[in-house]
């Protein structure tokens, strides 16, 4: 455990996975974080069943990558841990199907804190409620557990009645390989308020809309869409695949000289101190519940700005000269 930094870190050596030997673990979902979950638990030796509604276009891929199935009421009522891995908000509705299901002391566990923290799930008080929040895209859990790597994530205990609720999350978290890179206690607010906080300012609001101001002001000075392209979307991968490796300074010491004095002249006029005021006031609106009942009231109206601006989104002009671009790389599926 690393405790000389501000965070208490668990890694590999401080869970056992002995807290889930005799247990079922239910999936519910087979979507971005579901699938990755239950397939990494399934390899780690962990029983696993999903959770998926009838009919639903998941059972299929959940069953040819040898996973048992059933709908959640029936893989809650198998299970020790029941770990509810669909959308935010379906999550309720989903839970009033599985909550008489529920024993005493079974595990109710979550990679979100949304519901919890906003009040939208208030669990029994018969059973533990644990958080396991990888802090990477599902996909990539996957892929990084395949490849004998692991995701950081978050472990949180909201309601510990067993009193093996931590030591069982940290159990979850090995076998999904999150103590593989590290995982961070922290707290159900914590977690949703970085969380919501990291994707909506830096992580997908603010980089996007980043690379999107700065495809538009190249092409719309008359560059061509292929060399705005290949500057402000393709390339920031192979950037920041720096950072990620070594820090800025990895980054910095790759790039030319010419790139460094401009990027560090001219950044913060770009991402200024009104960015920065944004930045604090879309924190605000995440702490003081304004974005969680706006995300709620939406989805109750049918998502009739979100279906809006996704369509927007997705037809924007750097998804197709993306598109076309990425065929046509020497590595591409012919
Ligand atoms: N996406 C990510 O990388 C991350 C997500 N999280 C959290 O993980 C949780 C799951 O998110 P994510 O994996 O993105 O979710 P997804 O949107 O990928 O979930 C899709 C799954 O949910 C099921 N589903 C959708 N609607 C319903 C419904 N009405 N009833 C029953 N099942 C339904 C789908 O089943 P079907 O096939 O039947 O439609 C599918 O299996 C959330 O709390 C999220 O905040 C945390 C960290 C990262
Ligand atoms: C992938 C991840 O960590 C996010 C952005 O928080 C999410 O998908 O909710
Ligand atoms: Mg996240
Ligand atoms: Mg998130």
């Amino acid at each position: 455990m690393a405790d000389e930094l501000d965070a208490t870190i668990y890694y590999d050596d401080d869970a056992d996975t002995g807290y889930l030997d005799d247990a079922t673990v239910a999936v519910i979902g087979y979507g971005s974080q579901g699938h990755a979950h239950a397939q990494n638990l399934n390899d780690s030796g962990i029983d696993v069943v999903v959770g998926l509604r009838e009919g639903s276009s998941s059972r299929d891929a959940a069953k040819s990558d040898g996973l048992s199935v059933a709908t959640p009421p029936e893989a809650a009522a198998q299970a020790d841990v029941v770990s509810i891995l669909v959308p935010d908000t379906i999550q309720p509705t989903v839970y009033d199907q599985i909550e008489n299901e529920l024993d005493a002391g079974d595990t109710l566990q979550f990679a979100h804190g949304f519901n919890i923290h906003y009040n939208q799930i208030q669990p029994s008080d018969d059973v533990d409620v644990t958080l396991v929040a990888p802090k990477s895209p599902g996909h990539l859990v996957r892929r990084n557990y395949e490849a004998d790597e692991g995701t950081p994530g978050l472990v949180a205990v909201y309601q510990d009645v067993t009193g093996d609720a931590k030591d069982q999350a940290l159990a979850y978290a090995k076998a999904i390989g999150c103590t593989r890179a590290g995982t961070i206690e922290t707290t159900f607010r914590e977690e949703t308020e970085t969380d919501l906080f990291g994707e909506q300012a830096v992580l997908c609001g603010g980089v996007t809309s980043l690379v999107k101001q700065g495809y538009e002001t190249l092409v719309e000075a008359g560059y061509s869409e292929e060399m705005a392209y290949f500057e402000c979307m393709n390339e920031l991968k192979l950037i920041v695949d720096l950072m990620y490796e070594g820090g800025l300074g990895e980054m910095w010491h790759s790039v030319s000289d010419t790139a460094e004095y401009g990027g560090l002249t001219r950044g913060d006029r770009v991402v200024d101190d009104h960015a920065r005021e944004q930045m604090e006031a879309v924190l605000e609106e995440v702490q003081d519940g304004t974005f969680a009942r706006q995300w709620i009231t939406e989805n109750q109206a049918g998502r009739p700005n979100y279906d809006q601006i996704k369509t927007a989104e997705e037809n924007h002009e750097i998804e197709a000269i993306g598109e076309e671009l990425r065929g046509l790389f020497s590595w591409a599926d012919e």
